[in-house]
């Protein structure tokens, strides 16, 4: 029998968290390892394995009808889709931030070298400021730019802040939150329907908490 509907899942960070929240949905009924394997079939769905940042590629031109992307890369994206619904996993923040001794002359500069792997979304930022930037465009590591001079400040995720600390950077400047997000195929919104909706009021379902084991439970 045919998948009711193919979804397209980002390996890395979000896949374990994705998953978990599907299971707990009732949607998956096991877990599925991480392997060399990048089209599995489970039930209704065949999920497609692949890069966070390729995600909304696969839905926007319909190999996917529906996918699970950080909200940072919808902004850095902004693809064709329809975004249905915000699964509240994968937080973090998009911030620029620095060496601490940086910020005064941050809060005057008038142009800046900014690294990082959202171009995009930090030329309009800065646009918006009436500042000028020249964007280095790095894949990962990010924090190194400042500290090796290749860039003013960076332009990247933060989570527990510890990346940031690590290095000596702070953060300057908050410029949105980011969780990931259910993305939908537009054709296939219109054409399968049923199917969409089905799988969405799984994924909006209000479940009980499991069962409190009676070792749990307070005396
Ligand atoms: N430190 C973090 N804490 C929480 N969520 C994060 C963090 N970093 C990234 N994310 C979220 O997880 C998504 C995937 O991040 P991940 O680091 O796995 O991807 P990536 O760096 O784009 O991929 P790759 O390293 O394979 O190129 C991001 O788009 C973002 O939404
Ligand atoms: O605030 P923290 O909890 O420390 O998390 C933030 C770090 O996580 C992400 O990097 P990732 O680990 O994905 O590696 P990357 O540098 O290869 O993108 C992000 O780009 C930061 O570097």
């Amino acid at each position: 029998m045919k998948y009711a509907l193919r979804i397209a899942l980002p390996k890395g960070r979000l896949f374990e968290e994705t998953l978990e929240f599907f299971k707990s949905k009732g949607i998956l009924e096991e877990t599925f390892e991480e392997g060399r394997r990048l089209q599995v079939r489970m039930g209704d769905y065949e999920f497609l394995l692949v890069k966070p940042f390729d995600v909304p590629v696969y839905v926007e031109n319909g190999v996917a009808d529906l996918g699970v992307v950080g909200y940072d890369v919808l902004l850095e994206r902004e693809p064709e889709v329809y975004e249905l619904y915000d699964l509240g996993i994968g937080f973090c923040r998009l911030v620029i931030a620095g060496k601490e001794e940086m910020l005064e002359q941050y809060k005057k500069a008038s142009f800046l070298r900014v690294a990082t792997k959202y171009p995009k979304i930090t030329r309009e930022f800065f646009l918006e400021k009436g500042i000028k930037t020249k964007v280095i465009y790095l894949n990962g590591s990010v924090e190194l730019a400042p500290l090796l001079n290749l860039a003013d400040v960076i332009m990247d995720l933060v989570q527990t802040g510890r990346t940031l600390k690590e290095n000596n950077l702070v953060v300057f400047e908050e410029i949105s939150p980011s969780t990931a997000r259910l993305i939908c195929n537009r054709a296939s919104y219109r054409n399968k329907k049923d199917e969409i909706f089905s799988f969405l009021s799984k994924v909006q379902e209000e479940r009980p908490k499991e069962a409190i084991q009676p070792h749990q439970r307070a005396t």
